[in-house]
């Protein structure tokens, strides 16, 4: 179908243009001369109207196969589209798209559609229906969602509007299939009005309806493999229930005054600008692993209904370019979540490693497989975080969180505050902790529903065993659980791995919980002496490369020379570099300190 007047070709048959020109030419022309007095006031439309007429003639008198009215009739649709509509164009890995998929899941398109993909029910986003929506009688229900392809192109009505839908699917490239690299598909909405007002309505209602729908998950965003498009696309997208502020388990008041802060920060906009402070706000939370740093920034999310968009600096392919590409690609009033921020500077060990690398030789050693070095170091620079977390997208109203397990290897560069404006220390758990995460999983409402085993260790004797006790026991056994669990030796994750496995059984957990603890201290023994053995095996082998990479007029015996430094240097650090997971300690008491550097103050 052309959009464009085609050349006129003379007929051979003259009768038929006679036919044609006696059927059209003299309605049109009469046509013409109305509109032309009818909008002589208006030129737009008059020169619209002339369009389409000229046009008509000049189509109808083409040779072509199909009859000249279905040709005719084919070309004033065309005409009217370019004339009388606008087209919006979603591309897939926007926002926007997500939306406008919603709002036509929701009204109820796919019903023209007779293509969907099915996909067995997981985490990720994907705007189904549900089976019963497509036969009444199908009972299946949450096994598999029903994805309409929209291949063909739909035409419904919405607030008085007619609007078609065109969808293009995403397509591999073929320049690198083992990263999947696609264009994305787009879907064009087109609009039979000039008025630019109702598209914004249109946008606006999609946008609302699906912040509504998505209000019971939280939605992270991720980009969990190398992009080569121009445009950036948060490659991954999950839902999470969502959960909330009250199953996290942190000192009284820490996680109201977060909630608190960044409620705040998101309704004083206008206070930022009005004193041309960027309107940002850092977070850093830093603690063990399993302390709850992400539990609490999706309970957040969850809370205040905001999206993350959540980048892990440990991925290999994040470099300062796909950092850069990725922050500017967050929409205003989200969270940007950066994980294991450490990551993007370097450990002891590492920093050995690069100095050693100056030694002439070592560098082709560096990289060798026999060398135990488990880096985790990122492709990002200070600089490129740097400029990520103070360029201009960042000032829209982002909450920018990032977490660390090892807050000593951060820069101060990066802790200053306007960067960094809250701090928030996480520890293993402590007592109190114990304690409640013990009544979460037994909670004291349903505790008469709990399996009771009367035993011998049993708190209290039988009689304690009606219904209107029960409640008094938990409180009683989680204190007991408390009781046996160290202070500050297991991260709150662990203690849940060990309540999950006798969920229905207060009892029980509190009798096993001194075995489990003994169990786990030995596992640790364990584990950290396979892994010192490990690490001075690759000490042993690092040094001995660094020996032999020394040129000959630097004798490594020779005191103060660069190989000399290098082993003392690194003789110093090992003992304190490479502290596995386990062997994180904490010094605080507490579980969760918070450091505040308000710019606002
Ligand atoms: N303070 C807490 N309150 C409630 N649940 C917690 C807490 N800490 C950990 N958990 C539980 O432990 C699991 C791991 O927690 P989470 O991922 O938040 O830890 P993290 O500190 O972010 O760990 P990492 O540093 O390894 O990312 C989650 O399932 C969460 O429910």
């Amino acid at each position: 179908m052309s959009y464009f007047p085609r050349p006129y070709y003379p007929r051979t048959n003259q009768s038929d243009n006679e036919n044609n020109w006696s059927k059209f030419t003299w309605p049109a022309i009469g046509l013409f001369s109305v509109f032309a007095t009818l909008f002589r006031s208006n030129s737009y439309l008059l020169d619209s109207v002339k369009l389409l007429i000229l046009g008509s003639i000049v189509e109808t008198g083409r040779v072509n196969h199909v009859s000249p009215r279905r040709r005719l009739a084919q070309w004033l649709l065309e005409r009217f589209k370019l004339q009388y509509s606008i087209t919006a164009q979603f591309d897939e890995g926007d926002p926007a798209y997500e939306w406008i998929i919603h709002f036509l899941t929701y009204q109820k398109v796919w019903r023209r559609s007779y293509n969907f993909r099915v996909f067995a029910t997981n985490s990720k986003r994907k705007w189904s229906i549900g089976s019963s929506e497509i036969n009444a009688t199908t009972t299946t229900k949450g096994s598999a969602e029903y994805v309409p392809t929209y291949e063909s192109p739909q035409l419904f009505r919405w607030n008085g509007y007619w609007l078609e839908i065109r969808r293009t699917k995403a397509q591999n490239t073929g320049l690198s299939p083992q990263f999947g690299v696609s264009n994305n598909g787009t879907i064009f909405v087109t609009l039979y009005t000039l008025d630019f007002s109702v598209l914004s309505v249109l946008v606006e209602e999609a946008r609302q309806r699906y912040i509504e729908v998505s209000r019971p998950d939280v939605i992270v965003h991720m980009a969990d493999a190398p992009h080569y498009t121009p445009t950036f696309t948060w490659t991954n997208v999950k839902r999470k229930v969502r959960r909330s502020l009250s199953s996290i388990i942190l000192q009284e008041g820490v996680i109201d005054s977060l909630v608190q802060d960044a409620k705040e920060f998101i309704e004083t906009e206008e206070w930022y600008h009005e004193r041309g402070i960027p309107h940002r706000r850092g977070y850093l939370l830093h603690g063990p692993p399993g302390s709850g740093k992400s539990s609490t920034i999706y309970a957040l999310a969850g809370e205040l209904g905001l999206e993350i968009y959540s980048l892990s600096l440990a991925s290999g392919f994040v470099d300062d370019s796909f950092l850069q590409q990725a922050a500017s690609s967050i929409p205003k009033n989200s969270i940007f979540l950066i994980e294991d921020i450490d990551c993007a500077f370097p450990s002891r060990e590492e920093i050995d490693d690069d100095a050693a690398s100056f030694i002439p030789g070592f560098s082709a050693f560096s990289s060798s497989p026999f060398i135990h070095t488990p880096s985790r170091r990122s492709c990002v620079t200070l600089s490129g975080l740097l400029n990520v977390i103070d360029g201009v997208g960042s000032e829209e109203g982002k909450l920018f969180f990032a977490t660390t397990n090892y807050i000593d290897r951060l820069d101060p560069a990066l802790l200053r505050p306007g960067r960094i404006d809250k701090k928030l220390q996480y520890s293993l758990a402590t007592k109190e902790q114990a304690a409640s995460l013990f009544l979460q999983f037994y909670p004291e409402s349903q505790s008469q529903n709990l399996v009771l085993e009367k035993s011998g260790e049993c708190p209290d004797s039988d009689s304690d065993f009606n219904s209107n006790s029960f409640a008094e026991i938990i409180v009683r056994l989680s204190e007991q659980f408390a009781s046996r669990v160290p202070l500050d030796e297991f991260s709150t994750a662990e203690l849940q791995g060990y309540l999950l496995t006798c969920k229905k059984q207060p009892l029980q957990a509190v009798e096993g919980v001194i075995n489990w603890v003994s169990d786990e201290r030995t596992e640790r023994r364990k584990r950290r002496e396979r892994e010192e053995a490990e690490r001075e095996k690759a000490r042993k082998k690092r040094d001995s490369l660094r020996m032999h990479s020394l040129p000959p007029q630097f004798p490594p015996s020779a005191p103060g020379l660069i190989g000399h430094q290098y082993m003392s240097d690194h003789d110093d650090s090992s003992s304190k570099a490479g502290l596995s997971p386990e062997t994180y300690e904490s010094n605080d008491t507490s579980n969760v300190s918070v450091t505040t550097a308000d710019r606002r103050t």
